[in-house]
C-alpha cells in the first residue's frame, strides 16, 4: 500500500490544479418560497390552466456497495481515511495495471436485483464511459452500459397518506436496470488558495447504479421510494445507505407535462444527500418548471444542484451541451457470467468460485414490506405502527422481544414502544441498540402492571427511572420508592371521602346524571396518592359515595 500512496502523490503533483470559480454557478431568479409551502400537494392544483401540468420524476441512484475492497482492486474501502491513503496503482490508473473483478460486488448487485424483482442477466458486459475530470484519472469510468447485470425490476413502496396521514398508499416504481460501476475520486475545493485538490481514496469503489423509470409524480413519492430502497439495501447488507456519508446518492430527473401528452424536457438535479432535501428539491423543480411553461417559456435540458439554504435548485456549470461519452467495450474485462444454479455450472468450476443466483436467492432476508405486513397480521397493530417499527433500526426486534416475554396485549405494548421508548430515544438522540432498558426489563415492568401491582402512570414513572439508572429492575425501583399499588380499602376510603367533601359541585353534577365528572374525582384521588391508587377500587368507592 505504501507504494500505491507514492503513486498517488506523484499523480497529484502531475495533476494541473483546476481553479474553482464560484461565480461560474449562475444563480437563477429567486422564486418565492411561499409558493412551495404547499408543495406536497399536486402542483397542478394551484394552476388555473384547463389541462393541468403534472410532475414526472425518474431517479438515478448510486449505492456504494458494502465491501472491504474496491470493485477492481484490492485497496481498502474506508470512510474518512487520510487522503490518498487507499489508492492502488490501478486506482491511480498507472499504465500497465489491470482490473480484477471483486466477486463480493457482483454478489451484492445480484442480491439487490433479486430483492427488486429484476431479471438477472446471466451474461453482462463492461464498458468505458469517457469524460475528463481531475478526479477520474483514467479519463473514463468502467460501467455497464450495453448489458447491465440486472434489468426490468420493480420497487414497491408505501407511504402514509390521506387527511389524517394514516392511510397506507402503496405504489410501484419500475427499475430499468442495475449496473456495476466504479466511483470517482473526490475533488476538494480550496477557495482560499483558489485551487482544487484530489483525493483518490474513493476512486474505484464499487457502486450499483439503479436507474428508475419516470413513474413518480412528486417529492413525497420519490422520498418514500428512496426510503424503502434504503431499508431494503440495509436489510440485504449490500449498501449501508447512509446518505450523509455519500453511500447513497440520488440524482432526480424532473419534468412537467399535461396528462396524455408526451413527457416534457427533463432537468437533472444531481447528488442530493438527504431524503428530506430530495422531496424539497423535486417539488421546487416541478413548481419552477410549471411557472416556466405557464409563462410560455421552455424548460432547458440542464443539470442543476439543490441549495439547501435557499431551498432552490440552481443550474450547474457542467453538461452544458449534450455529452458524448464515447462508450466503448472495456477490453481488459471479459463478459461477466453468473450461473442460475449449481446444476448449470460448467464442469471443473467450483460453486464457491462462481456467482450462483439460486444460492443468493435462498439467502435473501425478510424485506421491509413483508416485515410490515407480517407485523400487522401477527399482532393486529395499525399499519402506521408497522412503519415506525420497521423504519427505526432494531425497533421491530425490540418490540418482538418484548412481545415474547409478556402477556400484555400487542396493542398496549406497541404504545409503550412507539411512545415511551421512541420518545426517550429521540430525547437523548440515541438508537435502539443503546437503550439502557432492555426488552426483557421492559417486559418485566409491563408484567407488574398487568398483574395489577402498579398503575399505568406509575409504570411510566418507573420506566423513566429505569432509563436513568441502568441495571436497576422495575421491581427494585418500585420497592425502593414505595410505588406499589395502594389497595388498602380503609386508606382509599379516607382519601376518596376527603376529595368528595372538598368538591361539592362535582358531586352534585354526578348525582344529576353527569357520570363523566367521576373521572375528574378519580384523577384527584390519584393525585393525592401519586398515581398509586388501585383504579378499580377507587372507582367503586367514589361511585358509592356519590350515588
Ligand atoms: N421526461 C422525463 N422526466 C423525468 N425523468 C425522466 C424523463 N426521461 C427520462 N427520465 C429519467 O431520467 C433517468 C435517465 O437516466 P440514465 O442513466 O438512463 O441516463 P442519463 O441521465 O442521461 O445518464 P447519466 O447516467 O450520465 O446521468 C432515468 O431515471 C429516467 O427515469
Ligand atoms: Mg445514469
Ligand atoms: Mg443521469
Amino acid at each position: 500500500m505504501a507504494a500505491s500512496c507514492i503513486a498517488a502523490s506523484e499523480l497529484l503533483h502531475n495533476i494541473k490544479l483546476i481553479p474553482y470559480h464560484k461565480a461560474s454557478c449562475v444563480l437563477i431568479r429567486r422564486i418565492s418560497t411561499s409558493k412551495l409551502k404547499c408543495s406536497s400537494q399536486p402542483v397542478a392544483e394551484a394552476t388555473s390552466a384547463p389541462q393541468q401540468l403534472v410532475g414526472v420524476v425518474g431517479l438515478e441512484i448510486h449505492a456504494q456497495i458494502s465491501s472491504n475492497t474496491k470493485l477492481f482492486s484490492g485497496s481498502s474501502v474506508q470512510f474518512l481515511a487520510p487522503p490518498n491513503s487507499l489508492v492502488s496503482f490501478f486506482d491511480a490508473s498507472l499504465p500497465g495495471t489491470l482490473p480484477v473483478l471483486n466477486r463480493r460486488c457482483v454478489e451484492a448487485a445480484v442480491m439487490t436485483g433479486l430483492a427488486l424483482n429484476c431479471t438477472i442477466n446471466k451474461k453482462s458486459l463492461f464498458d468505458r464511459k469517457h469524460y475528463f475530470y481531475a478526479d477520474l484519472p483514467a479519463g473514463y469510468q468502467i460501467t455497464q452500459q450495453r448489458r447491465p447485470v440486472a434489468v426490468d425490476g420493480v420497487l414497491t413502496y408505501s407511504f402514509l397518506g390521506g387527511k389524517k396521514r394514516n392511510q397506507v398508499i402503496r405504489k410501484n416504481v419500475h427499475i430499468k436496470q442495475i449496473q456495476l460501476e466504479q466511483d470517482s475520486g473526490k475533488s476538494l475545493h480550496d477557495d482560499v488558495n483558489n485551487q482544487t485538490l484530489i483525493d483518490l481514496n474513493r476512486a474505484g469503489v464499487g457502486l450499483m447504479e439503479l436507474v428508475m423509470e419516470p413513474d413518480m409524480s412528486g417529492g413525497e413519492e420519490a422520498a418514500a421510494a428512496v426510503r424503502e430502497l434504503q431499508l431494503i439495501l440495509q436489510a440485504l447488507g449490500t449498501c449501508q445507505g447512509n446518505m450523509s456519508e455519500g453511500q447513497l446518492r440520488v440524482d432526480a430527473n424532473v419534468s412537467v407535462h399535461r396528462a396524455g401528452e408526451p413527457l416534457g424536457v427533463r432537468t437533472e438535479v444531481k447528488n442530493i444527500n438527504s431524503i428530506r432535501f430530495l422531496a424539497k428539491a423535486i417539488d421546487f423543480e416541478i413548481q419552477r418548471q410549471t411557472d416556466v411553461v405557464q409563462r410560455g417559456g421552455t424548460v432547458k435540458n440542464e443539470t442543476r444542484a439543490y441549495d439547501s439554504k435557499s431551498g432552490e435548485t440552481v443550474p450547474m456549470r457542467d453538461k452544458e451541451g449534450l455529452q458524448d461519452y464515447r462508450f466503448m467495450p472495456e477490453p481488459n474485462l471479459p463478459p461477466l457470467i453468473v450461473f442460475e444454479d449449481n446444476a448449470s455450472l460448467p464442469a471443473g468450476i467450483d460453486a464457491c468460485q462462481a456467482v450462483v443466483v439460486q444460492t443468493i436467492k435462498e439467502g435473501l432476508p425478510e424485506l421491509p414490506g413483508i416485515k410490515r405486513d407480517r407485523l400487522v397480521q401477527a399482532y393486529g397493530i395499525l399499519p402506521e405502527h408497522s412503519f415506525t417499527l420497521v423504519n427505526e433500526d432494531g425497533l421491530m426486534e425490540y418490540f418482538e422481544a418484548v412481545m415474547r416475554a409478556t402477556k400484555m396485549e400487542p396493542r398496549k405494548v406497541i404504545g409503550w414502544v412507539t411512545n415511551e421508548l421512541v420518545g426517550l430515544l429521540k430525547q437523548q438522540n440515541t438508537s435502539v441498540s443503546h437503550s439502557p432498558v432492555t426488552p426483557a426489563a421492559l417486559a418485566e415492568l409491563l408484567e407488574l402492571q398487568e398483574a395489577g401491582h402498579i398503575s399505568s402512570s406509575v409504570a411510566k414513572q418507573v420506566f423513566q427511572e429505569m432509563w436513568r439508572s441502568p441495571g436497576k429492575t422495575g421491581a427494585e425501583i418500585i420497592r425502593e420508592q414505595d410505588l406499589g399499588l395502594v389497595s388498602d380499602a380503609a386508606k382509599l376510603h379516607r382519601v376518596c371521602q376527603k376529595v368528595v367533601d372538598s368538591h361539592p359541585d362535582e358531586v352534585c353534577a354526578i348525582r344529576s346524571g353527569n357520570k363523566k365528572v367521576l373521572n375528574r374525582l378519580m384523577g384527584l384521588v390519584q393525585k393525592e396518592l401519586k398515581g398509586r391508587a388501585d383504579p378499580v377500587l377507587v372507582r367503586e368507592i367514589l361511585q358509592e359515595k356519590t350515588s
